[in-house]
């Protein structure tokens, strides 16, 4: 076996990963720039979810803190009446108005955080379900390619995982710090007004708070950058353990020991970085903590230092204390809240890029529509290349295919039949060169326009976790068939009927076994559904990949001459490595390593004696032995 189960042990992390690595090692205070800017993405967030209790949870958090404020005042009083000189009896009812509005403060400030807490509790979940909205809105609308860029992929599936709490959790941070702030700022003018000494020794605590937090903060999303290949490899994996898709295979290759083995390993390798982070995060903290305690000690003895020299009076000591211990709550407040946004802002930023990335390759509409039933498609020097590959699949492709025509496309595999499907159906932009339909570059008409038009029977069908009889009415969901005959059509040219009438709820069943009940056809099963699906779907433009790859010899002449019948109003590309079946379409087109080698009728081909006579050839003589 190999040293490590996927082959390799260095794989390379996506794009985004080493830019961010650059990120996260720039200055404090460059990175800090980006606290506002999370900061200011949330709140349009949430003022877009709902203005009303936007507003309400603000209005409740600045109340909350001038309540605090005000309670600081009054005890500040109630200490100043206390500690004044003259009999105790006097001063207690000297300092009873005082203690009435401290009283009076408590409770409103606790009435004040209920409801900061029920609007929390009202907002939060919104603003989670907008921003996932978002998120959606900017994913689905992204074009084909942007799924086989596994940096693309890779993006969206972590900014889903971390951004969606990382929001949640600044949306609940970002109205405790108002208030916190408003605290603070009362406390600061309190010991500012007692003395000026006060206030600016107050924050030495905090200074040193804030830098451990942010130390922490850093090499937690440095961890994270570094360990994205490695959670890849464990989800991977993962997966494998547990998925259906390759159970079979996972039983009879014995692959679960292997497969347990490789996931110990890399958790074991992600399992010690972590508990090393924590060990430096804990020694970061210690760090942090006792800085802030000599912050503490210092504003103390400066205090103290006011008092011994006179500076301050005896009786302003207890209100300066109280201050003091204001100040240091809501500053642990503030800075707990603004660590929190800063952790957090890292994957709010990576949020924000995921959607501009998303947006980046949505396909920007024209206003240019697509003909309805084009009378040629054409292709001109056509080049196209995979995201992440090293060579073009296609190349100097030049191509014309006529309204009703039947077209075949064969070649060897990897020789880029399928690619070539895709661009003629405008599923994929070339680099170089124009697909036109009649005149119109597809590549600039709405994508609706276009994909409305075309209808894929693909290689590998999905499978639909539907009835069998939504399975092929998904291939066009809006077509006007009150009657089904539309539907039954289909179900007959494409030989699903048999199919559908062998399934224990006819076309009722359901095609998935995630469901209780559900069913699993076979290969050929499922491709005559989506052969029935492609029919269904009407189009002008079909393309069918390899439709009876899967299929007995019986159920491949049904689907062929099904296919006759249907293709005989619509243009067709057909995609097929068994050369008997096209003896009699009106083009065949042979590709060889992502050129066209040849064209031609079957005959024209067969004279020519090129690939496609060698392929013929090959395959009649596997029928003759
Ligand atoms: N999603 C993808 N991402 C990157 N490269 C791809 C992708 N799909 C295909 N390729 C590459 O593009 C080339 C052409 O592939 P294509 O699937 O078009 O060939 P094909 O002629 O249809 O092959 P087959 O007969 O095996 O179905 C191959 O080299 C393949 O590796």
């Amino acid at each position: 076996m190999a040293e490590t189960l996927i082959g390799v042990e260095d794989l390379e992390p996506p794009r985004w990963a080493s830019v961010d690595a650059q990120v996260a090692a720039a200055g404090t205070w460059r990175t800090l720039a980006a606290v506002p800017s999370a900061t200011g993405l949330v709140i349009r967030l949430a003022w877009r979810t709902s203005r009303w209790l936007t507003a309400l949870a603000g209005v409740v958090q600045v109340l909350s803190g001038c309540v605090t404020a005000f309670g600081l005042l009054a005890t500040a009083s109630v200490f100043t009446r206390l500690l004044e000189e003259g009999p105790t009896p006097q001063r207690l009812v000297a300092a009873l108005p005082s203690i009435g509005l401290l009283v009076g403060s408590f409770a409103l400030r606790g009435l004040l955080d209920s409801a900061a807490g029920a609007v929390q509790g009202a907002l939060t979940p919104r603003v989670r379900h907008a921003a996932q909205d978002a998120l959606n809105a900017a994913v689905i609308g992204v074009d084909l390619a942007a799924f086989d860029d596994p940096d693309f992929r890779e993006l969206v599936r972590q900014g889903g995982r971390y951004a969606m709490n990382s929001i949640e959790v600044a949306n609940r941070v970002v109205t405790d710090l108002v208030s916190a702030v408003i605290s603070l700022l009362a406390a600061m003018v309190t010991a500012g007004v007692l003395n000026p000494w006060l206030a600016p020794v107050l924050l030495l605590s905090a200074i040193a708070d804030g830098w451990s937090a942010m130390r922490v903060a850093k090499l937690g999303y440095r961890n994270f950058l570094r360990m994205v290949t490695r959670r890849l490899r464990l989800f991977v994996v993962e997966n494998l353990m547990v998925a259906r898709d390759v159970a079979v295979e996972r039983f009879a290759l014995t692959l679960q020991e292997p497969l347990m083995t490789e996931h110990r390993r890399i958790a074991d390798d992600v399992t010690s970085e972590e508990v090393r982070l924590e060990a430096r995060k804990t020694l970061v903290r210690l760090v942090g903590r006792t800085l802030a305690g000599v912050g503490t000690g210092i504003a103390y003895l400066v205090l103290g230092v006011l008092l011994y020299t006179g500076a301050m009076p005896l009786a302003l000591a207890g209100a300066a204390v109280v201050a003091m211990r204001t100040a240091s709550t809501s500053l642990s407040t503030t800075m707990y809240a603004v660590n929190q946004l800063y952790e957090h802002s890292f994957y709010i930023d990576f949020y924000r890029r995921l959607l501009t990335t998303a947006h980046a390759r949505h396909h920007v509409s024209t206003g240019v529509t697509a003909p309805t039933d084009p009378t040629v498609i054409r292709l001109e020097n056509v080049t196209f290349t995979y995201p992440d590959a090293d060579r073009p699949a296609l190349g100097g492709i030049d191509l014309e295919i006529n309204r009703g025509e039947v077209v075949a496309l064969v070649g060897q595999n990897g020789s880029g039949k399928t690619t070539l499907g895709k661009l003629i159906t405008g599923l994929y932009t070339p680099d170089e060169g124009r697909v036109l339909w009649d005149d119109v570059d597809i590549a600039a008409a709405d994508r609706e326009s276009v994909h409305t038009r075309i209808s894929v029977i693909s290689q590998e069908p999905a499978h639909w976790p539907m009835t069998a009889g939504h399975n092929i009415r998904v291939g066009r969901l809006d077509r006007h068939d009150p009657s089904g005959a539309g539907w039954a059509e289909a179900v007959d040219q494409s030989g699903a009927r048999a199919v559908l009438e062998a399934f224990p709820r006819g076309e009722r069943t359901v095609l998935s076994k995630e469901f209780k009940d559900g069913h699993e056809p076979s290969g050929g099963q499922w491709q005559r559904i989506s052969v029935a699906r492609g029919i269904y779907r009407d189009a002008a433009i079909l393309v069918a990949d390899e439709p009876t790859a899967a299929l007995d010899a019986k159920a491949e002449a049904t689907v062929f001459a099904g296919l006759q019948h249907a293709t005989r109003s619509r243009t067709t590309i057909l995609v097929t490595h068994r050369l008997a079946n096209i003896r009699n379409v009106d083009r065949i087109v042979v590709l060889d390593d992502g050129r066209i080698v040849a064209r031609g009728t079957h005959d024209e081909l067969m004279a020519a004696d090129g690939l496609y006579r060698e392929l013929y050839d090959i395959q009649a003589r596997a029928y003759e032995r």
